[in-house]
């Protein structure tokens, strides 16, 4: 379980998190969603302890992710597929990755199966396409089998099968009694993926609700999210 209480984040004058508070919940995917700059990626990074709160805290299992003991065993994300150092093999980097968590090459081998890379463990990851890339990268959050996941932008890069994919890994893991924190901007994916969202605008929590009561008071997910955030865009196009 995630837990966000009064979550709070300036850089300078820019409020990129607001007083956040809430719950990402085992058994569900929580879909977070948001315009541009509205502040997902820092509440990801808050969780993680890649970046400290201004004020509020945010909990992972009732803990700071700072304190956990061996945090890929707890919680595992999926932040920027592009991190990963292109001179290494998939199997080397996440080799190194388990070490550092006590986990053993056993599960190394399960999670390149399980993302569909055990074809191209041994080959070096600088030669990986992005799609390939956001598969290790998944394959790295499943490493601990933690009890919470968060993915920013799974699909970004895949193919159909890989959305695919993406979407039955993201159902069964919640079905299997996790906490999935998933955030996108592909509204139609996230409406057959998730089934709780989240909305932030301007870094302030605009809505929390279920799928299907959104869809009930909208015609679609879509619908519901420009009519929530219409206030909070701070980069929209001329229409
Ligand atoms: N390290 C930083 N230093 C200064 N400002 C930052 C930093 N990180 C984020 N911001 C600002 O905080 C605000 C929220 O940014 P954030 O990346 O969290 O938004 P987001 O919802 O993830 O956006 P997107 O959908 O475009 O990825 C933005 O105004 C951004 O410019």
């Amino acid at each position: 379980m995630i837990e966000l209480h009064h979550l709070t984040k300036s850089y300078g004058s820019t409020l990129a998190v607001d007083d956040l508070s809430f719950k990402v919940e085992p058994g569900h995917v929580t879909g977070f969603l948001g315009p541009n700059g509205a502040g997902k990626s820092t509440t990801l990074r808050l969780i993680l302890g890649l970046d400290a709160p201004t004020s509020g805290q945010a909990l992972v299992n009732g803990r700071r992710y700072t304190s956990l003991r061996r945090p890929m065993r707890e919680v595992g994300a999926l932040l920027d597929a592009g991190a990963v150092h292109g001179g290494r093999s998939a199997y080397d980097h996440l080799l190194c990755l388990a070490r550092s968590n006590d986990i053993g090459p056993r599960r190394v081998s399960e999670v390149l199966d399980q993302a569909g890379l055990a074809g191209v463990a041994r080959k070096r990851v600088g030669g990986f396409s992005l799609g390939m890339r956001q598969r290790l990268g998944i394959a790295a959050a499943l490493l601990g089998d933690p009890g919470v996941l968060m993915f920013d932008e799974p699909v970004n890069g895949l193919d159909p099968d890989g959305v695919r994919w993406i979407r039955e890994l993201m159902r069964s893991l919640a079905a299997q009694g996790r906490a999935i924190l998933l955030s996108s901007h592909l509204m139609s994916e996230m409406a057959l993926t998730a089934d709780r969202i989240v909305i932030v605008g301007c870094g302030r929590l605009v809505a929390e609700a279920t799928v299907t009561e959104l869809t009930t008071r909208y015609p679609s997910l879509e619908d519901a999210y420009l009519a929530l955030t219409s206030g909070s865009v701070q980069y929209g196009g001329a229409r």
